[in-house]
């Protein structure tokens, strides 16, 4: 055995040794000779050598695009670099979060279905020697993989196939999502960043637990298409309940649930059913597009309204809650309709890959044509409501961190008694000084909850009966 320094010594004098030859191969041999004594060591070792090795560069092509497969083994492997190498790159990526990459010359393993393999960062520096004023960056950056030669079948095709795979999953996971408006017949966007989610949204734990586990079957249900050969299905959503109790908020959630855009079509500046239909076939894969306030933005109802408003039995215009007034609307008669809609969004989209997400909203679920909200039309309807105990409790956590307290009593019986969407609940729970005290603000909820109740007690009764109406009809 060698003393360390001794060891050392030994290393040095070897290493020196070797380079020595390599100049001396390099001077006195010519190149083709060289050429062919590498060509020939490294199919002997081949012969030993019981591996396979794949590199995937980072540039490709004649105009050294980056490459979508480093890029897809680059997000792959971010997981596995934070937990097993030692040096490490971060960057932001799309101004959202951190993402971790193993630095050059690090090594991490993986494992598929029992079998190991290797995957090694490197980089090629190039030798072209370019004189110029700007730094050049000639670092040719690339994965290898390696692997045991005897499972090649599986490694090159079902590995390979998982880590992209993945590695897209993650990319649409961390990208910068858009939220698409359309001005006329043309989409425009801008980076939608909304912070709801469905943890912070107020509803019963049943009901939100059902529409997450709805999405997110949906989401996974492409496979399931592909292989027994069926389009795509279109998940169709009808948000319906008072303004303020959190339909544009699930939306939000919804988009930052699945990682999807957003489309906000506007039907009102939409011209014809052309004008739709090209909208409608420009909307991206794996987006929502949201249609808000569907009786209000369109006569959707087509002959039937116009039926009615005839006899003279039509009563939107006392309704003070109609949120485009209907003079507005009678000047600019839109000429999409409801069988244009309900076509589209039925066959147009059977040819197109692609999840994607329509949800509709309303406030008057009773406004809209029996034949857009059958069932077979609609997957899901989806009632938000006033506040209760159960949403109060959700909003009382996001706003004052506090699970319980001596006046969750009194608010509850209030709230049983008392209509208040989230949004105004959310209001009086927001704290009005930095130190945020909890009984203040409670103490302010309660206040107004009660002012309300002394305020119209015929209205709330008579509000209240209409749910129990409603809630009875379905
Ligand atoms: N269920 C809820 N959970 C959490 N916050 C809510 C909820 N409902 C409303 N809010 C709060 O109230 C604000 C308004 O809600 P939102 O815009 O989602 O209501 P809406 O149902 O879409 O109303 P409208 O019918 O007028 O479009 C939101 O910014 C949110 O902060
Ligand atoms: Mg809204």
């Amino acid at each position: 055995m060698y003393a360390p320094a001794d060891m050392f010594a030994h290393l040095g004098s070897t290493i020196g040794a070797l380079v020595f030859v390599w100049t001396i191969f390099q001077q006195f041999f010519p190149y083709q000779v060289r050429n062919h004594i590498e060509k020939y060591s490294q199919r002997l070792v081949g012969y030993v050598y019981p591996y396979i090795q794949i590199t995937f560069n980072e540039l490709t092509g004649e105009r050294l695009m980056r490459s979508e497969a480093y890029s897809a083994i680059e997000n792959y492997l971010s997981s596995k670099s934070s937990t097993q190498a030692k040096r490490l790159k971060g960057d932001i990526k799309n101004n959202q979060s951190l993402v971790l990459s193993m630095d050059d010359h690090e090594e991490v393993a993986d494992e598929f279905k029992g079998v190991q393999v290797w995957w090694a960062s490197g980089k090629n520096i190039s030798k072209s020697q370019t004189f110029s004023y700007i730094p050049v960056n000639d670092e040719k950056r690339y994965y290898k993989l390696t692997f045991h030669k005897r499972k090649r079948d599986l490694i090159i095709g079902p590995y390979l196939a998982h880590v992209l795979k993945e590695g897209n999953a993650i990319k649409v996971r961390n990208r910068q999502r858009k939220l698409y408006t359309n001005n006329g017949s043309h989409w425009s966007h801008v980076v939608f960043e909304h912070p709801a989610t469905f943890q912070t949204l107020a509803m019963e734990p049943e009901k939100k637990k059902d529409i997450i586990e709805d999405l997110t079957a949906f989401s996974k249900a492409e496979e399931f298409y592909t292989r027994i050969g069926r389009a795509w299905k279109r998940g169709k959503y009808l948000l319906y309940g008072p303004p303020g109790t959190g339909k544009s908020t699930m939306i939000a959630a919804m988009a930052n649930l699945l990682g999807y855009d957003l489309y906000d079509l506007e039907l009102t500046a939409v011209k014809d059913n052309t004008e739709l239909r090209r909208l409608l076939i420009e909307t991206s894969s794996k987006s929502i597009i949201v249609i808000e306030d569907i009786d209000c933005s369109l006569d959707l109802t087509g002959q039937r309204r116009k039926q009615r408003k005839d006899r003279g039995d039509d009563q939107e215009e006392k309704d003070p809650r109609e949120k485009v007034p209907k003079e507005e609307r009678e000047s600019k008669p839109s000429q999409v309709t409801l069988s244009g809609l309900l076509n589209f969004i039925d066959g147009l989209w059977s040819a197109c890959r692609g999840e994607r997400l329509i949800v509709f909203t309303t406030n008057h679920v009773e406004k809209l044509d029996a034949a857009l909200i059958r069932k077979g039309r609609m997957d899901k309807h989806i009632e938000l409501s006033y506040c209760n105990f159960e949403s109060f409790k959700v909003l009382a956590r996001n706003y004052l961190k506090v699970e319980s307290h001596t006046l969750f009593p009194t608010i509850c019986d209030l709230l049983a008694e008392v209509n208040m969407t989230p949004a105004d609940v959310a209001e009086h729970l927001m704290p009005k000084t930095l130190s945020g005290d909890v009984e203040i603000c409670l103490k302010n909820l309660i206040q107004a909850l009660e002012a309300e109740k002394e305020k119209k007690p015929s209205t709330q009764v008579e509000a209240k009966d209409q749910d129990n109406e409603s809630s009875d009809k379905k």
